[in-house]
Order: C-alpha cells, then structure tokens, then sequence
C-alpha cells in the first residue's frame, strides 16, 4: 500500500525526484438522480496520479470506476469534492485528454485514418498538418495498413487499436481508458496489453486505465489502485514494482503472483 501526497508523489525508495501531479481528486462524492430516487455512487474518494504513471483501477462491478473516469474527463461533475487536472479544476471536457471506451466507437462510413482524425476536426486544426502523425500512430499500433479501409472490415482489437490512435492522435497528456480489451477474446487481450504496453513505453503518457481482470491490472500498471464498496470509494493503492518492459512471462513470476494475490485479498476473494 502507498500513502499520496498533495502536490507530488515522492518515489518508492527516495532515489528519484518527486513527479509533479497530473490528476488529484479530492474528496469526490458522487450521486445520480434518477426517476425512481438517487443512487450514491461515489463517496468520500481522493487519489492523485503522477506525471507518466501507469494506473490501473480494478473493483466489483458497480462500485464506481468508469463514474470516476468520467468527472476526471470532464464528462460529468462530481456531486461534491474537486478533480483537478494538470492544476486546473476540471469543468468540461478537455483537449488534453483522450479517452478510450469498452468499444471501439468508430464510425463505419469513415476510413481508418479519417476515424483517427476525428479529434483533430473537431479540435479545429488542420487535417493535413496531422496526417503524417496519425499515419505514425497506425503504425506504431500495427494498424497502418488499414487506413483506406472502413472499420467494418477490421476485427474487433484491430478496430480498439484504431481507437488507441484516436484517443492519442491529437498528443494528448493524458489517457483515460475505459475497459477497452474487456470486449475482446482472452488471446487477443493479451496481445493487446502488450500493445499497450509498447505503445505506452514509447509515448509515457500520464494513464489511467480500468479493467476487471486484475493480471491486466499488474501487467500493465505502475500503481493499481483497488475500489469497493457501495458507495464506491478506494479501499487500497498498491504499488507494482516489477521491472519493465515486461514480457508476458513475468505473469508466472512469484513476485506477480503474490500481487494478485494480495488484490484478490483485498476484493474479498480468498484463495482456497
Ligand atoms: N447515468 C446513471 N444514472 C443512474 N445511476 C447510474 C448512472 N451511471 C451509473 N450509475 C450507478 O452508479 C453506480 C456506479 O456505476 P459505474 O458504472 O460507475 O460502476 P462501475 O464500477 O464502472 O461498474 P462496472 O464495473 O459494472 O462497469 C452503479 O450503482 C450504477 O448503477
């Protein structure tokens, strides 16, 4: 477990200096009206993310995460407490952010590379000058192949490739990810962390990224931070400290498998 602090978090064994805070949210609380009453999903959550950290955020079903996701992208406002990102608190949707959901969301009449330009449209900047970096981007995602094409004829982790590129097209410093490999087979999900992680070892973007599966959670995050409870809230940080870049083998490491046991332990599942 770790303790943050309020404007950085100090490295684990003091060697290196303290990184500057990208996102801190402080005392969120968050309940949705609904017709039949409110709903409290959130309640009394703070956590702060470190410039180019990897955070991975796993808890039961409906305890909160992607509501969480959401304030932190200026999707929605918490009901009470603040989120701050990059220092500034956060009240709309920002440029500075990319976001990547469960599906792909790609629009079908556009190609490959106009879906990955989508931010830039909207950004207002101009399409040629961001050509070359998208085409960059398909690249790097093993995708640049298909940018003529539509997504239809692409398969489904092809297709959340291209929605990586989307969310990073327009050099965002953060990323927040939804559970975007949970739609995906077991095999494919595995090549596509691995995606990531090349992807993100090349770019070091701040991300945060949620998901079930708590082998993704480890293999993937610097830090994983756990949520229970209804109201949702943080019930642990805990810190991976395994080397990287990691190949898929270090899953049957015991250093790894002790973490996933220890955050079984703290989701309340108890190995036999
Ligand atoms: N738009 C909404 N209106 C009303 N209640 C909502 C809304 N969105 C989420 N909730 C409720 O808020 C709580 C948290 O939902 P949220 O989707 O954030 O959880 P989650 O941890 O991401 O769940 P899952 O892992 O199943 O995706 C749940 O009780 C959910 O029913």
């Amino acid at each position: 477990m770790t303790m943050t602090a309020n404007l950085s978090i100090a490295a684990v064994n003091g060697a290196a200096p303290p990184r500057a805070r990208v996102v801190g949210v402080s005392g969120v609380c968050k309940t949705y009206r609904t017709k039949r009453g409110t709903v409290t999903a959130l309640s009394d959550l703070s956590f702060d993310i470190a410039d180019g950290e990897f955070v991975t955020v796993v808890g039961p079903s409906g305890c909160g995460k992607s509501t969480i996701l959401k304030i932190i992208a200026g999707l929605m406002p918490p009901t009470t407490g603040t989120v701050e990102v990059f220092g500034d608190t956060v009240t709309e949707p920002r440029a500075d952010a990319g976001m990547v959901f469960q599906s792909p969301r790609l629009l079908k009449w556009r190609t490959v590379l106009d879906n990955v330009l989508l931010p830039i449209e909207i950004l207002g900047l101009p399409r040629a000058k961001h050509v070359p970096a998208a085409m960059e981007l398909l690249e790097l995602a093993g995708v640049h192949e298909f940018a003529g094409m539509r997504p239809g004829e692409l398969s489904g982790g092809m297709q959340q490739r291209v929605a990586i590129c989307r969310a990073l097209v327009h050099d965002p410093r953060l990323l927040l990810m939804d559970e975007p490999f949970g739609a995906l087979d077991a095999l494919s999900r595995d090549v596509m962390n691995v995606e990531l992680m090349r992807i993100w070892n090349e770019r070091r973007k701040t991300t945060v990224l949620i998901t079930h599966s708590i082998q993704e959670a480890i293999f993937l995050a610097d830090r994983v931070l756990v949520m229970g409870g209804r109201p949702g809230t943080v019930v642990a940080e805990v810190p991976v400290d395994l080397p990287r870049p990691r190949h898929p083998s270090i899953r049957s490491t015991p250093a790894f498998q002790r973490l996933s046991i220890d955050i079984h332990r703290l989701l309340g599942v108890e190995y036999a």
